[in-house]
């Protein structure tokens, strides 16, 4: 049997879901707000705290979550973007403990909007966006570069008509029949990993993916574009990603297809129904596509 100790490699801990709001004061009453959902986690090069029960090497997580606060409140020009921002997290833990081997910050933003009154941008007040979520995940091991990741969840999209499935595989327990018209449904996860962070500006890279995202699956805005399938749409946007931003190293999407049915109107006397449809109960059809550049160009 070998001697050898035995090696954790894989403990990690820190504080989650640490909301930081903060107002940035133009003047008496313009401000504007960043919201952010901040979780680290830190892995230690020791691990007593682990075996022996001795915590002399645990930063602990109260003060993980106060170095959040703290670093929002000094720097506030890391606010800018979530990335930045977890840059700076990241810096702080592994300049300050020479003993955190890598840290990792995932920062999920709250959107919110300007609230209009008589046609005009408040100056201080603001309309939650619940729906579509930005996120990142920074995170830096010791002596190795940043590596980031970001994208955006819960982005909800319809459309009515240009979507079809035909040709799949038959066999004796395949009820599902070949339609070339079909409403599709989706709410979209993107989540796209950075190849270089030196001077990328990360709020554009995000609006110009949410911009290809969305036009990928709507296409031109009188006739739309047909799909043949989510799988066949997702790859077309991925592709696009990796096409549109040599920074993107690798980008994967998440698209439940959703199902909408044509309620049956024949029971209470209606036929014909072309246009009044229910939300299908669970389950949906969950389906993925990960793309990276090193296979797109042997594709
Ligand atoms: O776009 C689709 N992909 C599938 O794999 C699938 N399977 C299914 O039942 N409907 C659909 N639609």
């Amino acid at each position: 049997m070998s001697s050898k100790p035995v090696i954790f490699n894989q403990t990690s801990y820190g504080k989650a879901e640490v909301g930081v709001l903060y107002v940035h004061r133009h003047d008496k009453y313009r401000h504007s707000i960043t919201d952010f959902q901040v979780t680290v986690s830190l892995t230690l090069a020791t691990f007593i705290d682990y075996t022996h029960g001795d915590n002399s090497d645990i930063v602990a997580t109260d003060t993980t979550k106060n170095t959040i606060y703290f670093l929002a409140h000094q720097h506030p020009e890391a606010l800018e973007s979530p990335e930045r921002f977890g840059i700076l997290i990241c810096t702080h833990f592994l300049t300050k403990y020479q003993h955190i081997l890598n840290c990792n910050v995932y920062v999920e933003t709250n959107g919110w909007k300007r609230a209009v009154v008589h046609g005009k941008e408040h100056a201080h007040a603001f309309i939650g966006d619940s729906s579509i979520k930005r996120f990142t995940t920074v995170s830096k091991p010791r002596g190795q570069p940043f590596r980031i990741s970001s994208g955006f969840k819960n982005l909800k999209l319809l459309k009515t008509t240009q979507s079809g499935f035909e040709g799949f595989m038959k066999d004796e327990l395949t009820s599902l029949t070949d339609t070339k018209d079909r409403i599709f449904a989706t709410s979209a996860t993107i989540n796209y990993e950075f190849n270089s962070i030196d001077s990328v500006n990360f709020n554009d890279i995000w609006e110009q993916v949410l911009r290809t995202v969305v036009e990928s699956f709507s296409g031109p805005y009188d006739t739309g574009v047909y799909s043949s399938s989510v799988q066949h749409t997702m790859y077309l946007t991925n592709k696009r990603v990796l096409e549109e931003h040599k920074i993107i190293e690798q980008v994967e999407m998440n698209m439940p297809n959703i199902h909408y049915f044509l309620y049956d109107l024949t029971k209470i006397g209606v036929k014909g129904n072309t246009t009044t449809l229910f939300p299908a109960p669970l389950p949906y059809g969950h389906i993925s596509c990960k793309l990276g550049r090193s296979v797109l160009a042997k594709l």
